[in-house]
């Protein structure tokens, strides 16, 4: 099975981020890893080991673990010299910040195809580098599955730590979300901090949580992920540092004894309740908001998607195409939301949420229940998905799994191919067939807005009352609500007032019923 796979390999297309062909690359054996990060691992690609991976079939690593499959994952590691590995201290309970700076990659790949598992490195590679780090370095293992003990099999784990050293990398992220025993086993054997996925997706949610209650869940999921994994928290990272980290010497420097996990349990345990109080008094009050705006009839829409796949660009393209009103009627609107206006008039507000990562850990799942009920709520769901990203589908997926999770699928769901300028027009296609409701635009240039902003019109309730009134001079509020809510069909101003021929919804017919002129 390795010889299809090199094969395939070997006439892939130019690699989108390293801009050179698998082929051309340098030490054949780990181009595998080096396409997947791209750059700088090709930078750092060592020559030497290329004849390892080519021989009889057959290498050195077949000792270690017996259900390795192919030669092109078993040799995806690789050695740097002349960097040398700080150990640093962690005994700390250390969740706001994972302080990742140079970082290498671990993943295990079990089901799927090549693809599938590049891609699930390469965005892991993405999240390192948004929460701040250097990606150093990528490993991935063909296993059956995650080995329970260390999660690479306990030969790629020895490899692993080598590439460690020899890149000076301080932290290893793996693809996946560990047992709290099996983080430790690998970080007693890489010898320095290992991090799951969940712990860096945290970690990117608390640099960028915004607003109070964002901020709030997220430290609630930081601290749910954490409660568990107390014990050990950097406890082998103390016994690598010996006497000096474990010896109690000032407050940075000991280690968790049993004592302090205790007094941190109970801390973390008060504020774990804390914040759920809080966050459900901010709930009523988003409550409250959000029943404001239904009351006032105003359709909504919600636009959702895989992070980064241009959500926000879309918001900014359809409040700027529509026509942006005065925010006068919702004083207090989160900043997610912002009113705009269909190419008939209609108002209607427009709601951006919080991008959708594949395997979303189930901690920011519960924690965003809460933000995601913009959905549930929503007239519409424009479902944004990044026409240009290698597995689009996959990503629609993975948002659906999540809408899944959270009550959001009575919601009609119009799927937004965005990036049409970048991506792939046989891929636009592809989707366009397979999804009931779809249009591609791209929020960059504008192509495609129009036809979206049709699709919105057409697809908003409309009101379904028609009414003819006669608004006094001093009744100008209604008249500006006749307006922004209902569909206009005549206007006339005459002695008395403004007379009205409009379409409106029921709670503004029963406002208008006293001026009625006639009914339609
Ligand atoms: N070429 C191209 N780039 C786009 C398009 N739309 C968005 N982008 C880019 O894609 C990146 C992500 O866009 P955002 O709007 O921030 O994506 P998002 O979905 O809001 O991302 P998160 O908030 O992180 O979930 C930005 O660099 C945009 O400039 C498009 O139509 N074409
Ligand atoms: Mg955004």
């Amino acid at each position: 099975m390795s010889e299809p796979l090199r094969d395939q390999h070997a006439t892939d297309e130019p690699d989108e981020t390293s801009g050179a062909t698998a082929s051309e690359q340098p030490g054949g054996a780990d181009r595998h890893v080096e396409r997947v990060l791209g750059r700088r691992a090709q930078a750092l690609a060592d020559p030497d080991r290329a004849s390892e991976g080519y021989g009889d079939g057959h290498d050195r690593y077949d000792d270690y673990d017996g259900d390795q499959l192919d030669r092109e994952e078993r040799s995806a590691l690789r050695r740097v010299a002349g960097l040398s590995t700080e150990l640093e201290d962690v005994t700390e309970v250390e969740y706001r910040r994972l302080r990742l700076e140079r970082v290498v990659l671990a993943s295990v790949w079990s089901d799927g195809t090549a693809e599938d598992a590049e891609n699930s490195l390469r965005e892991l590679a993405a999240l390192a580098e948004t929460a701040g780090s250097h990606v150093l370095a990528g490993v991935l293992q063909r296993r059956q599955r995650p080995d329970p003990g260390t999660y690479l099999g306990s030969g790629k784990a020895a490899e692993l730590r080598d590439v460690v050293l020899a890149e000076g990398a301080d932290t290893v992220v793996c693809d996946t979300e560990l047992a709290p025993s099996q983080r430790r086993a690998l970080e007693d054997v890489v010898k320095v901090k290992v991090i799951d996925r969940t712990a860096l997706i945290l970690d990117i949610f608390a640099q960028h949580a915004k607003s109070k209650e964002g901020k709030a869940q997220v430290e609630l999921a930081q601290l749910q992920y954490l409660l568990p994994r107390l014990r050990g928290w950097g406890e082998s990272m103390s016994r690598q540092a010996g006497g000096q980290a474990a010896g109690g010497q000032g407050m940075g420097s000991r280690g968790p004894g049993e004592t302090k996990i205790e007094l941190d349990r109970r801390r973390i345990n008060s504020r774990i309740a804390k914040l759920k109080r809080e966050l459900a008094g901010m709930k009523t009050h988003r409550d409250t908001r959000r029943s404001a705006r239904r009351s006032h009839q105003v359709p909504s829409v919600a636009i959702a998607g895989y992070t980064n796949a241009g959500k926000s660009t879309l918001l900014n393209r359809l409040t700027h195409a529509g026509v942006l009103v005065d925010n006068q009627l919702f004083a207090t609107l989160d900043t997610t939301v912002r009113r705009a206006e269909t190419t008939d008039g209609r108002e209607y507000t427009l709601v951006d949420t919080v991008g959708f990562v594949r395997a979303l850990p189930h901690q920011l799942v519960e924690a965003f229940r809460s933000t995601l009920e913009e959905v549930v709520d929503a007239d519409l769901l424009l479902h944004v998905v990044d026409g240009s990203h290698p597995d689009p589908e996959g990503q629609i997926s993975a948002v659906r799994a999540v809408l899944a999770d959270v009550d959001a699928t009575d919601v009609k769901e119009v799927v937004v191919v965005n990036k049409a300028d970048l991506a792939d027009p046989e891929v636009v296609d592809r989707i366009l067939r397979q999804e009931r409701y779809a249009v591609a635009v791209s929020a960059r240039t504008g192509e495609g807005v129009p036809e979206l902003m049709q699709v919105v019109a057409d697809e908003l309730p409309r009101p379904d009352i028609d009414v003819e009134v006669l608004l006094p001079y001093d009744r100008g509020d209604l008249v500006s609500r006749v307006h922004d809510e209902a569909e206009v069909l005549a206007e006339t101003y005459e002695g008395e007032g403004t007379h009205l021929r409009a379409r409106v919804h029921p709670d503004l017919a029963a406002e208008l019923d006293p001026f009625l002129a006639a009914t339609a």
